[in-house]
Parts: structure tokens; C-alpha cells; sequence
């Protein structure tokens, strides 16, 4: 699992993480909710040791992240980190070059799945096919975890839904993954867990199912009574 125990982060004197404590499981699906500036991409980042932490520590399966945690965990940023005039075979191939667990079947797999074009440069991809992209750069590797922020963010229904899709096929299988998003409704059938941050803290964790059934609730009632509370 990836834990987190009392994770802190400060920007110049600003503390924009306090405390932070959850974990996320292998086989499960973990959103990290909150409102813009709650800290959601900052822990994200903290993960993948891209930002320091100033308090606390941060666990892959029983150890703190280092060296190996790019091998371990998939990372797919919001953005497309490729140059904009190279070739989406060529960005494939880099991949392959730089991870030792890239799975290249799975990479042309999803390639299929998203009905990309190899031949197609980074530059002239559209928001959502960028998108699309991005998350065959982070699912083709034999990752045990992945980590995605905001997948949906400026993204049609319909490659919405494709997207979601990956999530409950065997591209994904018993690997955990932790995402952000704001699309909460739409997702929230697939989300085994959530994390509420409020302002750089955890304000709730709950078993989405759990709150279904015992509380009546939606994870986006849940998320409206907490955050705007
Ligand atoms: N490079 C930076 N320098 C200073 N402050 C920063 C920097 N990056 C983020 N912050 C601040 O840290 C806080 C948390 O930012 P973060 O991007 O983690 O929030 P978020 O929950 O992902 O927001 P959003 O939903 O808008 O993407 C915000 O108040 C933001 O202004």
C-alpha cells in the first residue's frame, strides 16, 4: 500500500499540507477529493518525491519512498510531458528505452483501446487525446501502483467514459490506483475509497460502498456535507 503518516509540506512559510494520513491499497481504487488549493496535486507529487515533505513519511509497501518509486508507481501528471514535435511511436519508444517494466503489449493495447495514430505528433494532439496518451504513458508500465491527477480535466462525456472504462478492465487489474479528480459524479461507481482534504488535511477517508449502504449516501453528498460545511 502506499501510506502516508503525518505528512506536512509548506510552500515559503505556507503550510499546505498538515498531518496528512491515508493510505491507498493495492486492488483499489483511492480518490483524493477537495476544492481548488486544497492540496490534492501537492501529495501527488510529494508520492513521487517530485516536492520534499517537511514532516512525516511516505511508505510503498512497508518502504519509504526512493529510488525504486518510479518503477513502482506510475505517475500520470496532468499535463502531456512530451515534446510537442515528437511522434507518439517515438514518445512510445523513449518509454520503453528509459522503464524497465514498460509492457510494450499493453502499451499497443491501449493504443488500440483509445484508437490512437502512431504516426500523430505530441504538438497536434487535441486536449483529450493528449489525455488519452497520457494515461497509455503511465498504464503501460508494470507498475504495482498508479498515480493519476485529474484524468477528466477538460475532456468530453464520451472519452470520459473510455477513460473510466480503463479503470475496471484488466489494463488496470489488481494494481492500486490514487487519483484526483473534480468529476466525482461521474466516477464515483468505481472508486473503492475517498479521501476528503480540506485545506492541506484529511477531513474524512471513507469506504465509498460503506456509506452507500449504511449511510444512504453518495460520495458526492458526502464530499458537499464535509467540504462545504
Ligand atoms: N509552486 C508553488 N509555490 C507556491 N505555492 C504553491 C505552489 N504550488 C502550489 N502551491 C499552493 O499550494 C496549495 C495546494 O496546491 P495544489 O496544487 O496541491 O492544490 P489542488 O488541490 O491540487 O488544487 P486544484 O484542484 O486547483 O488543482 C495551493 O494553495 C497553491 O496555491
Amino acid at each position: 500500500m502506499i501510506e502516508l503518516i503525518r505528512v506536512s509540506h509548506r510552500y515559503l512559510c505556507r503550510k499546505v499540507l498538515k498531518e496528512v494520513t491515508f493510505a491507498a491499497e493495492k486492488g483499489q481504487i483511492t480518490c483524493l477529493i477537495g476544492l481548488n488549493g486544497a492540496g490534492k496535486s501537492t501529495v501527488l507529487k510529494a508520492i513521487m518525491g517530485l516536492t520534499p515533505i517537511h514532516g512525516g513519511t511516505i511508505q510503498i509497501d512497508g518502504k519509504p519512498i526512493g529510488r525504486d518509486t518510479y518503477e513502482q508507481v506510475s505517475y500520470i501528471p496532468d499535463h502531456l510531458a512530451v515534446p510537442p514535435s515528437m511522434k507518439l511511436s517515438d514518445a512510445l519508444q523513449f518509454m520503453e528505452d528509459f522503464y524497465s517494466r514498460w509492457n510494450k503489449d499493453r502499451a499497443s493495447e491501449l493504443m488500440r483501446f483509445f484508437g490512437l495514430d502512431y504516426r500523430e505528433r505530441a504538438g497536434r494532439l487535441s486536449k483529450g487525446t493528449a489525455a488519452k496518451f497520457n494515461l497509455v504513458l503511465g498504464l503501460a508500465q508494470d507498475s504495482d501502483y498508479i498515480i493519476m491527477d485529474e484524468p477528466f480535466a477538460g475532456i468530453d462525456l464520451f472519452s470520459r467514459e473510455s477513460i473510466a472504462e480503463v479503470f475496471s478492465s484488466e489494463l488496470v487489474g489488481s494494481r492500486g490506483v490514487l487519483l484526483t479528480t473534480h468529476e466525482v459524479g461521474e466516477i464515483e461507481h468505481l472508486i473503492d475509497q475517498a479521501v476528503l482534504l480540506r485545506d492541506g488535511t484529511v477531513a474524512r477517508t471513507f469506504e465509498c460502498e460503506q456509506v452507500r449502504s449504511e449511510e444512504g449516501k453518495s460520495v458526492v453528498d458526502v464530499m458537499k456535507e464535509v467540504l462545504l460545511a
